[in-house]
């Protein structure tokens, strides 16, 4: 039985801020072993094979989920070029669904790639696309579909 002493001993105890043993360094090691060296590649070829790559669930026609249908919509909306752009469907591999998280050090999917680098989900993306900053970025890595030229000068 606890006498009274010990349960305001363990009572103190718990009104002390202690660090949360799961947040230690340590722990952030083991959870990065769980992507291998293999996926870890993998993944790597797959950010660099296009200069526009989402990480999405379904496909661009047929998204799966809402938040993957807002971002193939805004990339519709900026005019990415479609032969610059692929998608990887993370709902055909659970490997890639949970490598792609920690890859990017970001827990939910839709993620985009541009060039190579980490630009967000659906909510960055949003907001870039509001604020403009997403036409700057697809602007200046000429991403694109080159604008139509002129028909009504040439008559
Ligand atoms: N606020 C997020 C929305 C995306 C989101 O919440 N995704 C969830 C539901 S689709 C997710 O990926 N959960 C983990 C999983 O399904 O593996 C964003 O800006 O992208
Ligand atoms: S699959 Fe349910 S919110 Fe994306």
């Amino acid at each position: 039985m606890f006498s009274r002493t010990a349960l305001s001993a363990v009572a103190g105890q718990a009104l002390r801020p202690r660090r949360n043993p799961l947040l230690s360094p340590r722990f952030a090691v083991l959870q990065k072993s769980f992507l291998s060296t293999e996926t870890r590649q993998a993944i790597d070829k797959a950010v660099a094979s296009a200069p526009v790559v989402l990480f999405m669930k379904g496909t661009p026609e047929t998204p799966q989920c809402g938040f993957s249908r807002a971002s193939i919509q805004i990339l519709g909306l900026q005019g990415v070029d479609p032969t610059k752009f692929t998608a990887f469907n993370v709902l055909e591999d659970e490997e890639l669904r949970a490598g792609i998280k920690e890859y990017s050090e970001w827990p939910t999917i839709p993620q985009l790639y541009v060039d190579k680098e980490f630009i967000g989900g659906t909510d960055i993306l949003m907001s870039m696309h509001q604020d403009g900053s997403l036409a700057k970025l697809l602007e200046e890595k000429d991403i694109l579909i080159p604008a139509e030229s002129d028909s009504s000068s040439s008559s």
